[in-house]
């Protein structure tokens, strides 16, 4: 018995034969009418729509048998995959291919064999129509071409029946992208929302991995891929991407445009890559089978991209047109997603304009005060006490006046910028108002307050500001109080600083005041 070698490319047709979703379905009435039909046409007791798989044949439709499917190593069907044509066996006992087959010496008693093959696409035969009978015939070419007919009818019938399947899942998809683009406008969550349209889309164009990336660029004007989520059905798929991103809680990020994503990003175009081995030889790309990366466009820019990797028998150009359809709805979404980074990056630095004082940049009198009952509610709970400052400059009218308010505004930035230099990262400081300005030492005691508050007064009493040539001498007197044992009100505290401050004024100005308990 011969068995004969798998064709050319047999992974690819395997690949096709499982898109053609007809292995282990039930039987179909369109199917059953060929072989009804091929069976009274030729006279034959047994016709078939054999499906040649990985290691059997599987029965679509049959006339004449029980089996639904037999091993592919003996099978006859087998034969005209491996060679592309129609076999036609008149005696099988008479061929040495065939005579030892246990199909033609068991139970079934095949004799007579024509086999036209089943062909998708110019490469790739799925399988035969096939005619059997239990005694030798002639077949001649009049009848073959008939025969060839009726299987290219059949094709016809099976690609017919697959563009209405893609046009099902395709419907199916754009519904998904349309529910992620409601579900995004709701939650504002782009990770969930792309999560739901990847693991749609694994599932109709079978593939391990998905991702999305939308196009962005940094404050520092790098570009990058912001990648909010990835869907992947393989670990070893996701081990080969991995290294290539960077990982943050806010999801992967990757840098820079000079990769394959960049490629489809600058030209606006879907890449295919079938054979990453050839494409690209840095080895960016071992470890994948096959990528398509699609661009997702809003209007006339790219928004960013969809991306799937790892395609039994690779991409044609069948799925491409079939997924580009969808990358403006992913573009849509992308767009909308950037609309709201961009709404809440405003909002925010608005909360925080709302927050400064405009001429120094500290902290206002209203957020410093918020602040304060935080440490205030602080105390409360874990007994930690703070102290505050209260710093007033000395004789600022006098500076104001003779040098004119630009001179003052100009100490005031400069007294700012020493007094944050000077201060820990955990101290607060603001400015009250005027030329007084508020500090919040977090946990300190008395003395220790007291002690910053003497610093702070030599280092600005030895300031070298200079104004049109002149050196100007600035000094400040700071009223010192720490939070009662007690936990006493914000207000309380902050009256006794200020009287403290006062104290200090009064006692000859430049100094330090520790308020009375
Ligand atoms: N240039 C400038 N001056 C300001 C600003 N806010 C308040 N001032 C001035 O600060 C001065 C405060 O004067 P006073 O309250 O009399 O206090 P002082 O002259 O520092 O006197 P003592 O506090 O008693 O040492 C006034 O001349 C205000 O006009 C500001 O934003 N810029």
């Amino acid at each position: 018995m011969h068995t004969p070698d798998p064709p050319p490319h047999e992974q690819a047709r395997q690949a096709l034969l499982a898109r053609t979703a007809l292995l282990d379905t039930p039987a179909e009435q369109a199917f059953d009418r060929v072989v009804q039909l091929a069976s009274a046409l030729f006279g034959v007791p047994v016709a078939l729509i054999s499906l040649v798989d990985s290691e059997r044949q599987w029965f679509k439709a049959k006339v004449g048998v029980d089996v639904c499917e037999t091993p592919r190593a003996i099978s006859f069907c087998s034969h005209v995959v491996s060679q592309g044509d129609m076999l036609v066996v008149s005696n099988a006992l008479q061929d040495e291919r065939f005579a030892d087959n246990p199909l033609v010496n068991g139970k079934l008693g095949i004799r007579f064999y024509a086999g036209a093959p089943l062909r998708l696409d110019a490469q790739h035969v799925i399988g035969t129509l096939c005619l059997l009978d239990h005694r030798p015939r002639r077949f001649g070419p009049r009848q073959q071409a008939r025969l060839q007919q009726l299987a290219d009818t059949l094709c016809e019938l099976i690609r017919q029946r697959m563009l209405l399947q893609l046009a099902e899942q395709q419907s199916k998809l754009l519904l998904t992208v349309n529910q992620a683009q409601s579900s995004f406008l709701l939650d504002r969550d782009l990770g969930a929302a792309s999560s739901t349209i990847l693991h749609s889309l694994l599932a109709m164009s079978q593939t391990t991995l998905a991702f999305i990336a939308s196009c962005q660029v940094d404050d520092r004007d790098s570009c990058y891929l912001d990648i909010p989520s990835i869907a992947h059905l393989d670990a070893a798929a996701l081990q080969w991407l991995m290294p290539q991103l960077s990982h943050d809680s806010r999801g992967y990020r990757l840098y820079g445009f000079d990769h394959v994503y960049g490629q489809a990003i600058a030209e606006g175009e879907p890449l295919v890559i079938n054979q990453p081995a050839l494409y690209d030889d840095s080895g960016a790309l071992a470890g994948v089978q096959s990528l398509l990366v699609i661009p997702c466009f809003f209007h006339l820019s790219v928004m960013g991209v969809l991306v799937l990797a790892n395609r039994a028998g690779g991409f044609d150009q069948e799925i491409v047109d079939h997924l580009t359809t969808l990358s403006d709805g992913i573009g849509t979404l992308l767009h909308v997603c950037g609309l709201e980074v961009a709404r809440q990056a405003a909002e925010a630095e608005l909360a925080r304009q709302a927050t400064l004082d405009p001429l120094t940049g500290l902290l206002n009198r209203r957020a410093f005060l918020e602040h304060c009952q935080q440490n205030q509610q602080r105390f409360t709970r874990y007994q930690q006490r703070f102290s505050l400052l209260m710093l007033d400059l000395d004789h600022f009218k006098v500076l104001n006046d003779r040098l004119g308010h630009p001179a003052g505004d100009y100490v005031l930035k400069e007294i700012s910028r020493q007094l944050r230099r000077t201060l820990r990262e955990i101290d607060s400081l603001a400015r009250w108002g005027g030329e007084e300005f508020c500090i919040m030492l977090p946990q300190e005691q008395e003395q220790d307050a007291m002690q910053l508050a003497q610093r702070l007064c030599h280092t600005l009493a030895s300031l070298p500001l200079q104004w049109q040539g002149e050196t100007l001498h600035i000094t400040a007197s700071i009223g010192v109080a720490t939070l009662n044992a007690s936990g006493e009100s914000t207000d309380n505290l902050i009256a006794r600083a200020d009287a403290a401050m006062y104290q200090a004024k009064a006692a000859g100005r430049n100094r330090t005041w520790l308020a009375a308990p």
